[in-house]
């Protein structure tokens, strides 16, 4: 029988968005996500599906000589197939699973010392900017931000103590994009030991690949897209170059910050759909994008997948694709933003993202209610600003909340000026 590879968003193309003029999608994305590190032949049972392993501790030959494992927060069986797999996908030689997305950006930060310098681009998740400026600085880190859109703030601001830049691309909440080979091409030849460290987290694996790109470690909240069902949270680390993961292997272990093998079994079951469901969350986002756009209740939307998004030809030069994240500022003022939200009844108004249910919230509020109102302020996170995790629910059925939700906020009396 043949198998008809049509897509319906790329009708004329085969089954990816590189038509579009996105980059091609990954070479055997799919079957490394489903294969790479379940081989059913590293267990004697020959289990197709890797087992929980439990055990904290693990039987030795002699003193010092074990099978791999000794004790499981140095390594687990479970986890170590996880991690395989997402090296895998990343096109990495390493990875290592830690205990949220934020044990992560800890663990790396520990590869430095008091009176380093970080350089952090200026929109990033609130918790990474609270992370930097409340506890990083705090303990003598010298952290900055700045806009990594523009090369030259790049330039500008990288100083002779900086060790790391930290970028985030798409960025969370305004989904800025951050050129990552410009970036890292201005950073290695500023100083080739600068680690350039790229949070991955919106576009996934499926939709960029940052060390390809030239960034020394891509990072995850796993919580998001990688394990993709609300049900886990997670960080994960992915890099090619021995030193730096030899010291983050020993970071992983003495800090301690680890995942559990329950939690690396469910990240590891969710990844064998991410490419099922990034394909997905794309179709049913760019439908809400363009509703949204269309509409005269909307004063702006931001999702990179649209013509009018600042930087589409650039995520088309450097992404497969585009995850289900959309920002939109709301006509009107806070009164509006909440009435939205809150009469939402398909989407639900909830923090995180990347889940196969949609969520809605009001950054200024709720995600990044830690960033001061000031740099809130400069970074167009407004009263009116809300961002949508599109799910993978029937897209007339999005539109449809979207639409009533929208219909809910011009009725209520505050003036709106349309
Ligand atoms: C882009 C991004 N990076 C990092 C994090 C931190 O991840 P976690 O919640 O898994 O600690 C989040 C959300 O929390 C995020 O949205
Ligand atoms: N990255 C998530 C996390 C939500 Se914010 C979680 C918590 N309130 C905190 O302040 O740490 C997102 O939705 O962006």
């Amino acid at each position: 029988m043949k198998v008809s590879r049509i897509n319906p968003v790329f009708p004329n193309h085969q089954n990816d968005s590189s038509a579009a003029g996105y980059q091609p999608l990954f070479k055997s994305f799919a079957t490394d996500a489903i294969h790479v590190g379940s081989e059913p032949e590293q267990w004697n049972s020959r289990a197709v599906v890797p087992p929980i392993s439990l055990s904290t501790t693990f039987k030795q030959h002699g003193p010092g000589k074990h099978a791999g494992f000794d004790y499981s927060r140095s390594g687990n069986p479970t986890r170590s197939c996880l991690e395989r797999a997402v090296a895998a996908l990343d096109g990495a030689q390493y990875c290592l699973a830690l205990a949220s997305g934020l044990a992560a950006t800890l663990t790396i930060t520990h590869l430095f010392k008091a009176g380093d310098g970080i350089l952090c681009m200026n929109d990033v998740y609130g918790g990474t900017n609270r992370y930097f400026r409340k506890v990083a600085a705090e303990v003598g880190f010298d952290v900055s931000f700045a806009d990594l859109t523009k090369l030259e703030l790049l330039k500008a601001a990288l100083k002779p103590n900086t060790k790391m830049v930290w970028i985030e691309t798409p960025t969370n909440p305004t989904m800025k994009v951050v050129d990552i080979k410009g970036c890292s091409d201005i950073v290695h030849e500023h100083n080739k030991d600068i680690i350039v460290v790229v949070d991955n987290t919106f576009m996934s694996s499926y939709f960029q690949r940052p060390l390809a790109l030239g960034a020394d470690i891509c990072m995850y909240s796993a919580t998001k897209y990688i394990n993709g069902h609300s049900d886990v949270v997670m960080g994960l680390i992915s890099l090619n170059r021995d030193d730096i993961y030899e010291r983050l292997k020993f970071l992983q272990n003495a800090l301690g910050a680890v995942p559990s093998p329950f939690d690396c079994y469910m990240c590891n079951r969710g990844l064998k759909t991410l490419h099922v469901r990034m394909k997905q969350h794309f179709k049913n986002a760019m439908a809400a994008a363009q509703f949204l756009e269309a509409d005269p209740r909307v004063d702006k939307v931001i999702f990179p997948g649209l013509p009018s998004h600042p930087q589409h030809e650039l995520t088309k030069r450097q992404c497969t694709g585009c995850p289900g994240m959309i920002t939109f500022y709301i006509k009107g003022k806070l009164e509006h933003a909440s009435t939205f939200l809150s009469s939402l009844k398909l989407f639900a108004l909830a923090e995180s993202l990347g889940g196969y249910e949609s969520l809605a919230e009001h950054p200024a509020i709720m995600t990044h209610a830690s960033v001061s109102e000031n740099e809130r302020k400069e970074l167009g996170i407004s009263d009116t600003l809300i961002r949508l995790s599109v799910g993978l629910e029937d897209e007339e059925d999005i539109i449809a909340d979207l639409n009533q939700a929208l219909a809910a906020a011009v009725s209520i009396s505050v003036d709106l000026n349309i």
